[in-house]
């Protein structure tokens, strides 16, 4: 059946929201669809300029205003999700639900979307009437963006993920706490570093000062600092198993997300203990913007070329690129400061590793605000409007 095209948006002014609508703006969807802009803290407010027929905004609280519509997007949250879908549901709203979000990610009715790697899965639940759509973790969608093909060609025994990631990853207010810090650090030793002839053992001294001496309100979002060091968790402690057999034994959430999505969105086993590919690592922040970067470490089940696994690779979809594993390609074109702002998915350093010649290791950077999550809601709302 058609679906129709009244579209609320709720999340719109967000970090992720005001991404995916300069994407939706970019791509001409505002063109196929009625909009209608919802908020949480600004109803009756004017509604932004892509409004047509609607031009103040609703409240995102308004179950029967949220029920008149075909589609609903969000990017608000996960508290805005948890409280308002089951509501909705439950006032028989039967519209498709597509959401930023990772509450339903492993409902057994959500599809996680992300269609140049799933597309088949998010076709066949749309034929069986599947309606909640919900984008993926960032660091997963951006590294099945760039190694998607090695799962869809059976290749891959087992991966690990190490990962480097972003102050976007926490919102907005992580980002600014970053560029903060580091504005605290360099005003602590300018002046040193004006010097030519001072030393840097005195610069680092009063660095590591400064960084163990930074106030609550310095770190409150972060917990600790994250300028000029890294933090070894993300997410959720899903604390100690009930024995050491436990998959989940040590994992931060991140982490158990890793495996988890990563074998949802491929439409095999999301659970362990059902059959699935072991995906597993470590997820750390570092002091980047909106990137991750990952480096990843694959058990292949056969011994395949590097040359036939970059050509895979590099065939798999429009975005994905292989960076020659050359020391010049990959410092200019596979960090967070050249993929920034843009939809491509760089794969480098692809080399066979020193364990045997199934070990293959690569690396990847992603924008985690794109592709990481508002580029696969876009994408879903274009794939219900074609249906
Ligand atoms: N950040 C990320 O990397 C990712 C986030 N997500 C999901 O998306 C959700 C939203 O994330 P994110 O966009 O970072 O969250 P934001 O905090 O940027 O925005 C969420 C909402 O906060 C309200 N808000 C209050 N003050 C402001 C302000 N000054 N500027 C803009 N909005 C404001 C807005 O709602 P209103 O207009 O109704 O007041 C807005 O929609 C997350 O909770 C998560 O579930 C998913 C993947 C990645
Ligand atoms: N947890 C991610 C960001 C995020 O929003 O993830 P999720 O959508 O899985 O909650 C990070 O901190 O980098």
């Amino acid at each position: 059946m058609k679906v129709g095209n009244l579209v609320g948006l709720v999340g719109w002014r967000g970090m992720v929201g005001s991404v995916l609508l300069d994407r939706m703006q970019a791509e001409g969807d505002f063109g196929l669809i009625e909009p209608v802009f919802f908020s949480t803290s600004n109803a009756g407010g004017k509604a932004p300029a892509q409004a047509k027929n609607e031009s103040t905004l609703k409240d995102a609280h308004d179950i029967a205003a949220l029920k008149k519509c075909d589609i609903i997007i969000t990017a608000q949250g996960g508290d805005y999700t948890a409280e308002i879908f089951p509501k909705l549901r439950a006032a028989g709203w039967n519209g498709h639900w597509i959401d930023a979000a990772s509450t339903l990610r492993m409902k057994d009715d959500a599809i996680i979307i992300l269609d140049p790697v799933n597309l088949p899965v998010i076709k066949s639940a749309l034929a069986r009437g599947g309606q909640n759509w919900i984008g993926g973790n960032c660091t997963v969608s951006c590294m099945l963006m760039g190694v998607g093909a090695l799962y869809k060609a059976g290749l891959v025994e087992w991966m690990t993920a190490m990962t480097y990631q972003a102050a976007s990853g926490g919102g907005a207010q992580h980002m600014r706490e970053l560029l903060t810090q580091f504005g605290t650090l360099n005003h602590e030793v300018r002046a040193l570093l004006d010097d030519p002839k001072s030393a840097i053992l005195e610069i680092d001294r009063k660095i590591l000062a400064r960084q163990q001496s930074l106030s609550a309100a310095e770190t409150a979002h972060f917990g600790v600092p994250l300028a000029g060091s890294l933090i070894p968790w993300i997410d959720k402690d899903l604390g100690i198993g009930k024995n050491p057999d436990d998959a989940e034994w040590g994992m931060s959430k991140e982490e158990w997300k890793a495996g988890a999505e990563t074998n949802k969105i491929l439409g095999q086993g999301a659970a362990f203990g059902t059959p699935h590919t072991p995906v597993d690592g470590f997820c750390v922040r570092i002091g980047a913007m909106r990137c991750h970067s990952q480096a990843l470490t694959f058990k292949l089940k056969k011994d395949v070329p590097t040359a036939d696994i970059e050509a895979l690779i590099a065939a798999d979809n429009a975005w994905v690129k292989v960076v020659p594993n050359t020391r010049e390609a990959t410092i200019h074109d596979l960090t967070p400061v050249a993929v920034t702002g843009t939809l491509g998915i760089p794969v480098g350093r692809i080399r066979k590793l020193a364990m045997g010649p199934e070990y293959v290791g690569a690396f990847t950077v992603g924008d985690q605000l794109l592709w990481g999550a508002a580029e696969p809601l876009r994408r879903m709302l274009r794939i219900l409007l074609d249906a």
